[in-house]
Order: C-alpha cells, then structure tokens, then sequence
C-alpha cells in the first residue's frame, strides 16, 4: 500500500446547460493538477450544472452530456490522474452519476442511491435510483464512492464501504445553502467518519443557480472525526489533500465496532494500479464564515450568479432612501462592482427632504450613477385621463406601479436588471404593490426578514459606513400618502417576524403561536394576511433562497385555499 495517496476536491461553479463551458473548466482544472494528485474530484452533476430541472426530460440535453463526458474522456488519455465526473448518465434510463474516468477510457459508473424529493428537490422526477456500490482500489488503498444525499442516511452505502475496508469515503455534491446547514452538515460529516473509523471527503459545488447558492465548503474528515482540510467558502477552490491509508486500517485494529455489523449493498470493486509519486500536501483549513458575515455572502454570491449568467450589463435599483433599498444597493455594488449599478430616484408629492438627502449620500457614498425622475406629473395625467379626485390605496399603488414602469422601461432600453427590494416580511404578508415596487428581474432579500435586514445593513455598514445613519433610525415607510409608516398596517416588525418565522419556517399552527405569548388577534391577522397573498408571491420574482423554507420550490401553497386555522 501507498503510505499516502493525494485526492484533488475540486470546487468549482458550472452553469446548467452550457455543457461546453463545464467540459472546458472541468479539463483545464483536471490538467492544473494531474501531476500532484492521484484522484481529481468533482461536484455532483458538475457536467450538466446543478439543478438542472425539467432539461433532464429532452431527449437532446441528455445526448450533449453523453457527447461532453466522451469529450473529456478522449481528452483524458494525456492526463495520469483519475478524474470522478458528476454527470447525468443514461444506461437504458437516467441515472444521476459519478463516472470515473483514467486514460482515456471510463472505467466504471455509481449511480446515486438516495434521490431527494423534498424541499427544493424534485430528483425522483427524473432519475432512477442505484443499487449497487462502487469501490476504486487504488494500488491497496479502498475509496468508496457516494452522491450527496446517500450520506445523509448513517446507514446507507458508506455502511457497507466501511464493512469492506473502505479507508476514504468520497461523497460528491450540490449542496444548495441555506442559513445554519453548514454546521449540521459539518456535525453528521463527523459522525459518518467516526463511525466508520476512516476518511470522509466531501467535495461541493459553488456559485449560485436561480434561486440556490451554492456554498462550498468541501471538507475533508479524518478518521477520529477532526476537520482535517476545507476549501473556501462561497468561492472556486481546488484543494489536494494526502491521505496515509494505514492510519484507518491502525484505527480498525483498535477500535473493532465495525466487525459486529452487517453489509447492505452489493459492491463492486476496480482495481487501479498507477506508478506515480505525488508530494505530500500539508492539508489546509480555510475560514468558515458565520452569521451576518455569512448570509450577506451568500446574497452576493447568488445576485451575482444570477447577474453574470444571464447576461445583464448593468443592475437598476429604485432607490427611496429607505433601509430595504439601501441595503440592496449596498449588496449589488458589492457583488457587482459600482460601475455596473444605477440608482434611480423617483419622487411624488409625499417623498420627504430627508429621503432625498438620504438617497443622495447613498448613492455618493456608494460611488454609483444616480438619475432623478419626479412622478408626480405622470401620476396627476393618470389621474386625470381615469377622472378620479379622491385618493386611495389604488391611488397609493399607482405611485409604485409608475415607479416600476420607469424602471422596466431603463431594463428593456439598456438590458438592465431590475432589482426589486421587497424583503421577506412584506412578501409574507402581501405588503408590497403587485406590479409595482414588487415588481423586478430579482429580488435578493426575498427571503430576509425585515429585522435581519437591518442586522445585515449594520453588518455592511460595519466594514464601511455607506448607509446614512438616519435610514437607520427614521419609522418605515413607504411614502405613498403623507404621513404614512408601514406600523399603521402592519404589527411591529420583530413581533410580525416572530409569528411568521414560527409559522412558515416551523409550521405552528394559529393556536401553539397563541400560546409562545402572543396576542390572538395579531396572530389570526398575520396568519390571514399570509394566505391572502398567497396569489402576489405566485408572480414575484425569483430571489435568493437564505432559510430553511423560502418562498421558492420549497413554498408549494394553493392559491384557491378554505382551509381555516
Ligand atoms: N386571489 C387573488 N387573485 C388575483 N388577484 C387578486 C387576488 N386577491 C386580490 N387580488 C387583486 O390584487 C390587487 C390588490 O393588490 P395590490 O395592488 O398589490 O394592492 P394591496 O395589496 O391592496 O395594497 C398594497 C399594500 O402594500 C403597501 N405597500 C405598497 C408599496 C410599497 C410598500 C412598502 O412599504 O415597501 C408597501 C401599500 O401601502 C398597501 O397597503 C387587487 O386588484 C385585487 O383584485
Ligand atoms: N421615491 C422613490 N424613488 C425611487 N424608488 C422608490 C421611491 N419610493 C419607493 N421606491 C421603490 O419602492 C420600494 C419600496 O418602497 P419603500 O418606500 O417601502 O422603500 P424601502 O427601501 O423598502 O424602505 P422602507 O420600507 O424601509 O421605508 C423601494 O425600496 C424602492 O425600490
Ligand atoms: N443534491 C442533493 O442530493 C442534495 C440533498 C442534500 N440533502 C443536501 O441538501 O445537501
């Protein structure tokens, strides 16, 4: 046996459907390290992207992965690595698969056993699911190979390696990110390696796709269950790490829990025989972003994915000297640079002084193009040609309905991406006009609750004070008749926040929320106001998914809905 042998977790961001692309980074990453590593990893389905939804039911799609995978097979004969692809693989049905490939030739294929079919995953809808295990035999040394989801189960195929001597267990994934599911993930990482006394690496895609984030992360388990090495966090990283064999086969002769158990798959195993020397690589633990930190990151990370794959050139943001907008030109100048963001101010007879020095400061602050286009105008000829003298909510959405045609006609003229600012409070509870400042090509705080938006502006602002300090302190607003404050219709926002995260995040029903301490009548109003605009959320715009339940594919209400709480 090798005393060590070196695997390549190679976190990388591929784009559903631009198959040449992924074959391309894919190779270029592959050959980057083939002369120090002995296994090159990459994330599940990294040839097609992840997820790539109902493209898995055309009959083409599948033949261009098919096309890709033999490209970089043949492309593979110069290389002395073995390089584990994530790919969909059709063998008489579709299988979502890790194919290794070494020489030029694919030696051998698993296809994942666990589909998901929950919360954003829709994988039964596509994929057959395996049956049998995969074993490389690496000159002695045993890795066993897993998708994803097939580790969440303690006693799944990674069982059954360990039971065959299995020293590295290799679990490829698109893990898709929300707030708190690293620390999980990294806890039941540890448990999979300690019970299995050997090796767990996890290696995860990065980037972002619609409304998942991806965040990184591969980790490497050594056998007493310690962190051994991490890539970046919401980054592209390639991490080779050595891994010494014997050190599990020593542990196994210490601790012998693994002879009380019994096998449950059928594996089969690939003898690889590879005379090469490779270095030993001091493993790396990089950073673990936590909190604000890593939620703001994340945000980044999606807008940006979103931004960049789908071609726009430039971000237009409606801004109103409100916390909401602030915070999310705060966020597209980050993650987009402020040459690529527009300001637009837009103000009525009710914007106030202070919103408009607001606005400005910002946006100076922010070093971003500011325009000023005043609605009043067109809001009086509206009125005008629908001959109306009174004044009421329709009247008070007709400023947001004006507001979000200015900016659509700047989207559709110059290809710029709208950004809607409605966070996760108002879209719970249809506070927000349909069609109006609700309207956009994206909405990164669709799932922040408005009391973590103001946690993540105090973030931003720590590392650079960019929001004036006044947006912090002024009463909400949406400035659609005078004197408003968003307090006049709704509870407080940490009261309503309260009763919608136990709501929608914890599923409690009217009564157990009561019960937490809350009054009666605000909870049935809030709990009524959620159903009601259930209808608004089905036409908003895709936004980045944060908590454990947004209001994405993890949100599937019916519209027409009698049931009472
Ligand atoms: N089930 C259903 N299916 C299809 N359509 C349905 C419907 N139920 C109502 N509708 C229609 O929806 C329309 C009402 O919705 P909509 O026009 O949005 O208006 P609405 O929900 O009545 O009012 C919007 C609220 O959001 C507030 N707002 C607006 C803008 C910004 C902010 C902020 O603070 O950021 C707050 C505003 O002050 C007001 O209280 C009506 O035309 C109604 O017929
Ligand atoms: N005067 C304005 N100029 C430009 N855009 C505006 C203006 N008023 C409102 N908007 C747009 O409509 C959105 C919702 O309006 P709102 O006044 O509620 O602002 P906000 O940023 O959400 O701040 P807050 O709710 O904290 O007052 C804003 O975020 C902004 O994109
Ligand atoms: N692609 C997958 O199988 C993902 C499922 C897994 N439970 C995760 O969220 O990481």
């Amino acid at each position: 046996m090798e005393d060590h042998i070196n695997i390549t977790l190679a976190q990388i961001e591929t784009t559903v459907g631009d198959l040449e692309l992924n074959a391309k980074k894919i190779l270029e990453v592959w050959d980057a390290v083939d002369e120090n590593s002995h296994i090159v990893v990459f994330p599940e389905l990294a040839l097609s992207g992840y997820p790539p939804e109902d493209m898995l039911l055309r009959w083409d799609f599948l033949q261009e992965c098919r096309r890709q995978l033999e490209f970089i097979v043949n492309a593979s004969k110069k290389f002395k690595a073995v390089g584990i692809i994530g790919t969909p693989f059709y063998d008489g049905d579709l299988y979502n698969s890790a194919v290794v490939i070494k020489g030029g030739r694919m030696l051998c294929v698993y296809h994942k056993h666990f589909l998901p079919n929950y919360s954003v995953f829709d994988e039964k809808r596509y994929f057959k699911k395996g049956d049998e295990g995969v074993i490389l035999e690496l000159n002695g040394a045993k890795i066993g190979l897993s998708i994803c989801e097939d580790i969440w189960y303690p006693d799944g195929v990674e069982r059954t390696y360990a039971l065959a001597g299995v020293h590295i267990l290799v679990n490829i994934n698109a893990s898709p990110y929300h707030a708190g599911k690293y620390a999980y993930k990294e806890a039941f990482l540890k448990a999979r390696a300690e019970d299995n006394l050997c090796y767990v690496v996890y290696v995860n895609m990065v980037g972002g796709q619609d409304e998942l984030v991806f965040d990184g992360r591969s980790l490497v388990i050594d056998p007493t269950g310690l962190i051994y090495a991490r890539a970046k966090a919401f980054e592209e990283d390639v991490l080779t790490v050595s891994f010494e064999p014997k050190k599990v086969s020593r542990k196994r002769l210490l601790d012998v829990r693994l002879r009380e158990q019994k096998a449950h798959y059928h594996v089969i195993s690939y003898p690889i025989e590879m005379s090469k020397r490779c270095p030993f690589y001091t493993p790396r633990v990089e950073k673990s972003p936590q909190g604000e930190e890593e939620i703001y990151t994340a945000l980044k990370t999606g807008l940006k994915a979103y931004f960049t794959k789908n071609h726009f050139n430039k971000a237009v943001i409606g801004l109103s000297g409100g916390i909401d907008s602030s915070l999310t030109a705060c966020l597209a100048v980050d993650a987009l640079g402020k040459d690529k963001v527009v300001g637009v101010f837009m103000p009525s007879a009710f914007t106030s002084q202070e919103s408009k020095e607001d606005v400005l400061e910002l946006a100076e602050n922010l070093g971003i193009e500011l325009y000023e286009f005043p609605i009043d105008s067109i809001f009086k000829k509206f009125r005008e040609v629908l001959k109306v003298d009174d004044f009421s909510v329709a009247d008070e959405n007709l400023q947001a309905r004006i507001r979000a045609n200015l900016l659509f006609y700047l989207s559709n003229k110059y290809g710029w991406l709208v950004l809607a600012t409605s966070n996760k409070s108002e879209v719970s509870v249809g506070y927000t006009t349909i069609y109006g400042d609700m309207a956009g090509g994206f909405a990164p705080l669709k799932d922040i609750y408005k009391t973590l938006v103001y946690k993540l502006a105090f973030y931003r602002n720590s590392i650079k004070e960019d929001i004036p300090r006044r947006v912090f302190e002024k009463p909400p607003s949406a400035e659609l008749r005078h004197g408003q404050t968003d307090q006049d219709t709704l509870p407080p926002y940490d009261l309503l926040d309260r009763i919608l995260t136990l709501y929608i995040e914890e599923g409690l029903s009217q009564e157990e929320i009561v019960k937490k301490g809350m009054d009666v009548q605000t909870v049935k109003r809030v709990i009524n106001m959620v159903k009601l605009a259930e209808y608004k959320r089905r036409q908003a715009p895709v936004g980045i998914k944060i908590t454990q339940r947004a209001f994405g594919k993890d949100w599937r209400m019916p519209i027409t809905n009698l049931w009472r709480e």
